[in-house]
């Protein structure tokens, strides 16, 4: 029986890569196929049954049993042969089919990591940031948090705060309803076909709604998100310079998208509770630097707090490209919601080696940002961290970025400061950094984008 070519090709969602099924048509034992490549490199092989994966090289030839899937991370022309070898009186016949197909697209360079910033093949989850229960705070019925009964709790905030800038809570009283009715209108708006998603794209002048082309440091992210402010709709100008261009520069409206039709109240009812959350950890974080807890309050009357829908998609080729690049958060403090499928990696003070944040059901995963390094005068760093992608389930993640008013210019507090700790920052305007920083987002620039520790004064 002559054997046959099966090709199934089928292109991933973002066109960049191709599997191409094959398979003999009677699967005998004795069916094979032999490749010959004439173009360049980096074509995975597969084979079902053993589930091998084994590089190859221009112009070499494989024979493999009668079932594999071909990747291809590369634009590539394959020239394929099946055969059926049988013995008829002691004669091997063989008996060909050919067929010639290009496949893959060029793996787009803008996702491509340098080598030292790609992610390794090993994970270190070992010893995982601080897991802190937060049930001690809800015993408590005052608006403002009694220092005493919390000491233990205080304590463990200031130092996950010192050693790594990252702890996850539970008990935290989000309920888990609203934030599984985010999850699914996320799901379903990143399901939307992307002219659909365009709708609400964000560009130069709306800072806010739906964008797929973000990059960090450069490098083009694995991912599409969705921002939304959670006050709207006051915004007061980093400056009251009526000239100051940077009061103009955008226009800070939310854009809701028209479906999923619950998409807009989900999303609100979630961050009002989210915010909540954020409130009552930033009064454990001043009590942990000593300060009375309402201390931060009054930074945040006009808000520029922000809720981010992070989709990354499955990946053709997770060692090259991040769902996220490594950076650090400009504000004060980050709440995020991950879910079960992991990616997120933090960067260990202690030794600089990435350490992956494990998914721990309805907890989340908090972080100190830039804004707080300056007001404790780098008592807490801001950390970097970074998001792996992988080739077989898309993630999905919801930070909520509590984040001053436009107007504030942030600098060591005062009760943090004397001789033997004089302030090392001059002061930072949060909508000014923040402008200059979301311009860096949109596409390759030639600078580096401006980081906190350009606010540093100099040291002697
Ligand atoms: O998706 C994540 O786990 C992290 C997201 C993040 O770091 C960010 O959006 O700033
Ligand atoms: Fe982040």
């Amino acid at each position: 029986m002559e054997p046959n070519i099966h090709l199934n090709v089928e292109p991933n969602r973002l066109s960049i890569y191709n599997h191409i099924q094959l398979k003999t048509k009677q699967e005998s034992l004795s069916s094979f196929f032999s490749f010959t490549f004439l173009s360049k490199p980096n074509i995975a092989l597969q084979t079902q049954d053993r589930g091998s994966i084994t590089e190859t090289s221009p112009g070499s030839v494989h024979i493999i049993p009668h079932h594999c899937i071909v990747s291809a991370t590369h634009k590539n022309i394959l020239h394929l042969t099946s055969f059926d070898q049988t013995n008829k009186n002691n004669k091997a016949i063989q008996k060909n089919t050919q067929t010639t197909i290009t496949m893959g697209e060029e793996v787009d360079t803008a996702f491509v990591q340098a080598p030292e910033h790609r992610p390794k093949s090993s994970v270190i989850v070992a010893e995982g940031i601080p897991l802190i229960d937060l049930s001690p705070i809800n015993y408590q019925n005052e608006d403002t948090l009694l220092d005493s009964s919390i000491e233990n709790l205080v304590k463990e905030i200031g130092s996950a705060c010192k050693k790594w800038g990252f702890f996850q809570v539970i008990n935290h009283k989000v309920p888990l309803d609203k934030r599984e009715r985010i999850e699914e209108a996320a799901k379903k708006f990143f399901a939307l076909g992307l002219e659909e998603k365009l709708k609400v794209r964000r560009d130069a002048v709306n800072v806010l709604g739906y964008f797929e082309a973000e990059h960090t440091k450069n490098v083009r992210d694995w991912k599409e998100i969705y921002d939304f402010n959670v006050q709207e709709p006051t915004f007061i100008p980093p400056s009251d310079e009526p000239d100051d261009e940077e009061n103009v520069q955008f226009q800070w409206d939310n854009r809701w998208p028209q479906n999923p039709p619950e998409f807009k109240e989900a999303c609100q009812e979630y961050a009002q509770e989210v915010e909540k959350l954020a409130y009552k950890l930033m009064e454990l974080v001043a009590l942990s630097l000593g300060l009375v807890p309402n201390r931060f309050r009054g930074y945040f009357t006009h808000n520029t707090s922000n809720i981010r829908l992070n989709h990354y998609p499955a990946c053709p080729y997770p060692h090259l490209a991040l769902g996220l690049g490594r950076h650090k958060d400009t504000g004060v403090l980050t709440v995020l919601a991950q879910d079960d499928t992991g990616g997120l990696e933090v960067r260990r003070k202690s030794d600089g080696e990435w350490i992956r944040v494990k998914p721990i059901f309805n907890s989340f995963i908090i972080n100190v940002g830039d804004m707080i390094q300056v007001w404790s005068n780098d008592a807490y760093e801001s950390v970097e961290h970074r998001v792996m992608v992988n080739s077989e389930k898309d993630r999905f993640s919801i930070p909520f970025f509590l984040k001053p008013a436009l107007y504030t210019d942030v600098k060591p507090l005062e009760e943090l400061l004397d001789d033997r700790n004089p302030p090392i920052y001059r002061p930072v305007n949060w909508g000014k950094f923040r402008s200059a920083r979301m311009r860096s987002n949109f596409a390759k620039s030639k600078v580096e984008n401006l980081q906190i520790y350009d606010f540093k004064f100099p040291s002697n």
